[in-house]
């Protein structure tokens, strides 16, 4: 679908938004109601294609699961109590969901086979099947992608050093350590996310992180009871208007009910560091931190990022990119080669998508340099999404600083993660002030 972009909205943006809810923990929101005993709810759950393929699975193993709207009430079947699937378990674009099911399925004591779209089938796997070999699964790749062929075992528990900073890949070995016959440690190379350690204490799991923030020890077979659970806006969807806000002159707009885990939130640490205009009242803490971000427009300094800050800003690399392109001087990002096996080859994209603007930016191996000085120009072609929801929301995001409209084509990708997105840019390009 191509989309066109109206171009830099007159009066700035402005206006109050809460954006939908958070992905990672929609799916795990799901993922921990469907193995616990009695029911979970879910509110503010994100109704967006990928957490909607992690929902579809689980009914496919047999989870009475029923949505209204971004209510989600699961009836939950225990650790023991997932059926075989009678199909395979298509995933779509949703490489969360792959992993943490496969972390998940290994321990069943049935055969499941995952499949999903052109994307997601040429994303690596073996990342996730190794580690789990290891406690005794079974798996079986495709030339180390999609289709995985789970041969369900019983697990062992014992000590697993992570080859990759992934919260996918650590979130599928605690999974697989739940159904284990001991307890297991798994140990990080870098903290990541941690929505599943703190979810599966709201369920009643046993899960410990140690001071260094990196090792992590499970103790196995817990009876997990259903949980109400609140989640709050995802702070990768706010990252947008954050970024939109920050570049657009005039802008000022307020983010409210937003995910503030600091595992997630680096977007804000570098934000300040480049002298942008951010304020962050904390609201009242329950499983994670929640609040309202406000923020306005500024002149943006350049900024370096290495390998110890990618995990906390690993999604919003795109946006960094965008932010560096509006910055007084030359911007570096390296330690991120993760993003070249994203839903795309991030540091390709960013690159081409950005250079139709007459960005000066040159990729790396593990990242890009961006010299944020040159001037702007009306792309000569469509931009494109490449299909991948991220890099048409960079984009749209960035039309905002062009005189003209544009095309956007693949504009249907944002519907992974965010499928109101134009509608709640369009609101704020319309917005009443704060
Ligand atoms: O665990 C999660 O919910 C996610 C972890 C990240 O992937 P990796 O952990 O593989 O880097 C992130 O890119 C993805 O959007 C969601
Ligand atoms: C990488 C992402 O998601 P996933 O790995 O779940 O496809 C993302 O949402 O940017």
């Amino acid at each position: 679908m191509i989309k066109t972009l109206t171009g830099a909205p007159k009066i700035g943006l402005h206006g109050t938004l809460a954006v939908p809810g958070d992905k990672s923990l929609s799916h795990r929101g799901l993922i921990l109601g469907a193995i616990s005993q009695g029911t979970t709810t879910l509110h503010g759950f994100l109704p967006a294609a990928d957490c909607l393929s992690t929902l579809t699975a689980l009914q496919a193993l047999g989870v009475p699961i029923h949505r209204d709207g971004t209510t989600v009430t699961i009836t939950g079947r225990g650790l023991h109590g997932l059926s075989q699937p009678k199909q395979p378990l298509d995933m779509g674009n949703a490489g969360t969901a792959t992993r943490l099911l496969a972390g998940l399925l290994a321990g069943q004591p049935f055969a499941t086979t995952l499949i999903g779209d052109a994307s997601l089938s040429r994303r690596p796997m073996e990342r996730v099947r190794q580690p789990l070999q290891a406690m005794g699964a079974h798996i079986e790749l495709t030339a180390g992608h999609l289709p995985m062929r789970i041969n369900g075992q019983r697990l062992h528990g014992g000590h697993t050093d992570m080859q990759v900073a992934s919260a996918q890949v650590k979130s599928a070995l605690i999974l697989a350590a739940l159904q284990a016959d001991g307890p297991s440690t798994i140990v990080e190379q870098l903290p990541t996310r941690d929505h599943t350690e703190r979810l599966l204490r709201q369920f009643g799991g046993h899960i410990e992180t140690a001071a260094d923030e990196r090792t992590i020890t499970v103790t196995p077979q817990p009876q997990l009871q259903g949980q109400t659970v609140q989640i709050p806006g995802d702070f990768s969807s706010a990252a947008f208007f954050l970024t939109a806000a920050s570049i657009v002159p005039k802008a000022h707009i307020r983010l409210t009910q937003v995910g503030l885990n600091p595992t997630r939130t680096g977007l804000l640490n570098v934000l300040q560091r480049m002298g942008g205009h951010v304020t962050v009242t904390p609201q009242t803490q329950t499983t994670e931190p929640v609040g309202d971000i406000e923020v306005s427009c500024a002149q943006l300094h350049p900024i370096h990022l290495t390998a110890a800050d990618i995990p906390a800003i690993i999604d919003e690399l795109p946006l960094v990119a965008l932010l560096a392109a509006t910055a007084d001087g030359i911007s570096t990002v390296s330690g991120a080669a993760e993003l070249r096996v994203k839903e795309t080859d991030r540091i390709a994209t960013i690159v081409t998508e950005l250079q139709k603007l007459g960005v000066v930016i040159t990729a790396q191996p593990d990242g890009f340099t961006i010299d944020g000085r040159a001037t702007w120009h009306q792309p000569k072609e469509n931009l494109d999404s490449h299909g991948d929801h991220r890099i048409g929301m960079m984009m749209a995001i960035a039309a905002l600083r062009l005189p003209q409209p544009t095309q956007l084509a693949g504009a249907e990708a944002v519907d992974i993660s965010y499928p109101t997105f134009f509608e709640d840019l369009a609101q704020l390009c319309q917005g009443v002030r704060v």
